[in-house]
């Protein structure tokens, strides 16, 4: 795990060294560690306003999750698109002036998306758990909730609005709580997409039973640096493990056109997770009559297709 969980508390109790260390260690190191320290309290809040028990409730009365794991299989296009609901990104702002979930959703779906993601992180990402339902009113493909998951609390209440999936990030999650909340995950029907880095990462990860879905980020969340190599190397680095495992690998963030599409769908990745390039506010784009003329334009573009190919 690179990530700590909490800052740490002193261990000595000499005045003086003991603000030295509480200066340096109870500031975030990176933009990762600092949305992890403020998702604590968010969930907190979250468990003030609504119990565990309350949501347990809620989902049992809900229909069965959809096979998130089944429509990337059966994928709409090669490699299957999971294309994602993003309002804004801690580096890069907000992508859009106006944003309307539902219809981006819509337009998405009718234009080729195997699966959707909603982020639901409120602070950083400006997402929020009522996009998620409003999303999951507006379509029928599978949802990944998509947020920091420390708790199982997270995973309850991202079915009970509406999730088929949930993200797992192992940078942030020890092995015993990614299998402990895999178990929850699949006990709820759900499918857990759970995302490594690093070759450490995916090493931690093949190792832990019950794994069949696993996104490899190209941009590292400590720094914001994408590379798309990082899909290459570390699906090359496991061939084999990944294969006799019967993962199915999502290369995630950075994927802007075509030539990135055959790059790591030619590395093995099956499915691709987009947001920026999908949804972001181009300059020459007010000729777009509806949104999903523009999202059947920037897909059929994505899958070198002719236009209009659906
Ligand atoms: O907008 P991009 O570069 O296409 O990236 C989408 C998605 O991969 C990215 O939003 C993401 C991947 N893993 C995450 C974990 C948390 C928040 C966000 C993410």
């Amino acid at each position: 795990m690179r990530i700590r969980r909490h800052p740490s508390s002193p261990a000595v109790s000499i005045r003086e060294l003991q603000y030295q260390i509480q200066t340096q260690d109870s500031q975030p190191q990176n933009i990762l560690e600092e949305i992890v320290w403020h998702k604590e309290k968010e969930v907190d809040r979250f468990r003030d306003q609504t119990p565990l028990s309350d949501l347990q409730q809620q989902v049992a009365k809900l229909s069965p999750p959809q096979d998130f794991l089944a429509a990337l299989r059966q994928g709409k296009t090669t490699p299957a698109l999971i294309a994602e609901v993003k309002k804004a990104s801690p580096s890069k702002g907000q992508f859009r002036d106006t944003f309307h979930p539902e219809e981006i959703a819509q337009a998405y779906e009718r234009a080729g998306a195997s699966c959707l993601s909603v982020l639901t992180d409120q602070k950083f990402f400006q997402g929020g758990f009522e996009i998620l339902s409003q999303v999951r009113e507006s379509v029928q493909i599978p949802l990944l909730c998509k947020d920091f998951v420390l708790y199982p609390y997270q995973i309850y209440k991202a079915r009970a609005h509406g999730a088929d999936a949930v993200l797992l990030i192992a940078a942030v999650l020890s092995n015993q709580d990614l299998a402990y909340f895999m178990k929850i995950i699949k006990a709820l029907g759900m499918t857990a997409l759970v995302e490594v880095h690093t070759l450490e990462e995916l090493d931690r990860v093949i190792s832990i039973p019950g794994v069949d879905l696993v996104g490899i980020n190209n941009r590292d969340l400590e720094t914001f640096h994408v590379d798309l190599a990082v899909t290459c190397s570390l699906i090359d680095a496991r061939v084999n493990p990944l294969r006799d495992r019967g993962i199915l690998v999502v290369s995630e963030s950075g994927i802007h056109g075509p030539q990135d599409v055959a790059a790591v769908a030619q590395a093995g990745a099956q499915a691709i997770l987009v947001g920026e390039s999908l949804i972001k506010q181009e300059s020459d784009e007010s000729h777009f009559a509806s949104e999903l003329e523009r999202m059947q334009t920037k897909i059929d573009r994505l899958f070198n297709r002719p236009a209009g190919n659906l």
